[in-house]
C-alpha cells in the first residue's frame, strides 16, 4: 500500500552559514509515523528540524514537507507551512501573563480564526485530548511543569497539523511525567499526526521503542540503535 508521505527529504545538505552540518540526508516519514531523532549535542538535530519547519533554506537536493516545496519556498509562505506544523521546542513555552485559555486564543486568532464560537470550540476541543480541559481558566503558573507541557501539545494541536516537531519535550520533567508526555505523543502519532521527536533520554527511547533516525559524524543514520 502507498504510504502518504509527511516529511520528505532527498540529497539534502544542510547548512549553517558556510558550515556543512549534515550532509547528503535522505528521509522520509509518513503520517502518523513516531520518529525520534538522537545524536549529541551539535550533531545537527536542531539544523535538520530548522530544515522542516523552514527557518534553515535548503541548498543541495530536494525536500517536501507538509506538500510545501523546500526548495522554492518563499518567505511569505512559511507562516503557512508552520501552520501544518506542530511545534513543541522548550523555548516556545506559554505567555505568562494569561490565562490557557488566552494562550490558545491567542494562537488561532493569529492564524485566522475569527468566529468566537468555532475558537471556544477548538480551544475545548485540545484540552480534552491532553485531558486537562479542567485547567482552561488557570494561569500557567497554577499549573504543574508536565501540565504546562500537555498544554504546549494542545497549542501545537490547534491547526490540525500534520507533524508535530518536538525538541526535547521532556527536558526538565520528572522520568514519570517524562513517559505520560511521551505516551501522549504516541496517542496523537497514533490518530494520523506524524511525530518526530529529538531527544537525549534513553530510558523514554526503551520504553517506546520507535523508529530512530541519528546524526553523528555530518551524515543522517536510519535505524539507529542505542546500547
Ligand atoms: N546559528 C548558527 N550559526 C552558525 N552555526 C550554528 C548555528 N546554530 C548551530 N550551529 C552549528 O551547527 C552545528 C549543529 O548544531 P545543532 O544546534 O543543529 O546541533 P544539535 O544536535 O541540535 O545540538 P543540541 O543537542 O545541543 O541541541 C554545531 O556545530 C553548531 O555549532
Amino acid at each position: 500500500m502507498a504510504g502518504h508521505s509527511v516529511i520528505n527529504l532527498q540529497n539534502v545538505d544542510v547548512y549553517q552559514q558556510k558550515h556543512l552540518v549534515l550532509a547528503n540526508v535522505n528521509l522520509n516519514i509518513e503520517k502518523g509515523e513516531f520518529v525520534f531523532l538522537i545524536g549529541q549535542t551539535g550533531s545537527g538535530k536542531s539544523s535538520l528540524l530548522k530544515i522542516i519547519y523552514g527557518d534553515l533554506h535548503i541548498g543541495n537536493g530536494n525536500g517536501k514537507v507538509a506538500d510545501f516545496d523546500l526548495k522554492n519556498l518563499a518567505d511569505k509562505e512559511v507562516p503557512y507551512l508552520r501552520r501544518k506544523l506542530g511545534i513543541v521546542f522548550q523555548d516556545f513555552q506559554l505567555l505568562s501573563d494569561r490565562t490557557i485559555e488566552k494562550n490558545l486564543e491567542f494562537v488561532l486568532k493569529a492564524t485566522g480564526w475569527n468566529d468566537e464560537n468555532l475558537i471556544n470550540e477548538r480551544i475545548k476541543d485540545v484540552l480534552d485530548k491532553v485531558g486537562l480541559r479542567s485547567k482552561i481558566k488557570k494561569m500557567p503558573h497554577e499549573i504543574s511543569g508536565g501540565e504546562q507541557q500537555r498544554i504546549v501539545i494542545a497549542r501545537a494541536l490547534l491547526n490540525n497539523p500534520e507533524i508535530i516537531l518536538a525538541d526535547e519535550p521532556t527536558g526538565n520533567l520528572d522520568p514519570e511525567t517524562s513517559e505520560e508526555i511521551v505516551l501522549l505523543l504516541k496517542q496523537i502519532s497514533q490518530s494520523g499526526t506524524a511525530v518526530l521527536m529529538a531527544t537525549h533520554d534513553y530510558h523514554i527511547i526503551r520504553t517506546f521503542p520507535s523508529r530512530i533516525i541519528k546524526c553523528e559524524g555530518g551524515r543522517m543514520h536510519e535505524d539507529a540503535q542505542i546500547s
